[in-house]
């Protein structure tokens, strides 16, 4: 699978709010007002990872939660990870 250009990628994070690349990866930190909603996130993000057979790379800190989007095949970003933050931002 193609891998897009910083340049390309740039332009796609314009619609992704508060999604940054870095490191080969695109990221983003979400805020919960507590664990268990937090916990809630991580669920329905796993899920949709599953359908889609690509999966994020998710860490936990109480309420806080943070994503990172990377086609590790590829060795960068590419559909697979534009196509999962626009899901996650649906939830
Ligand atoms: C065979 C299977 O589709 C691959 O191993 C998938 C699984 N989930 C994956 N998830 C992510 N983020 N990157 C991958 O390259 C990847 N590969």
């Amino acid at each position: 699978m193609k891998t897009y250009s910083e340049e390309s990628i740039q332009t796609h994070l314009e619609e992704l709010k508060g999604w940054t690349f870095n490191n080969s990866g695109i990221e983003k930190k979400f805020k919960f007002a507590d664990f268990t909603q937090a916990l809630g996130f991580i669920v329905q993000v796993g899920v949709m990872a599953e359908k889609r057979s690509h999966h994020p790379e998710l860490f936990n800190v109480y309420n806080k939660v943070t994503i990172r989007l990377t086609t590790h095949d590829a060795g960068g970003v590419t559909d697979k990870d534009i196509d999962l933050a626009q899901a996650i931002e649906k939830i």
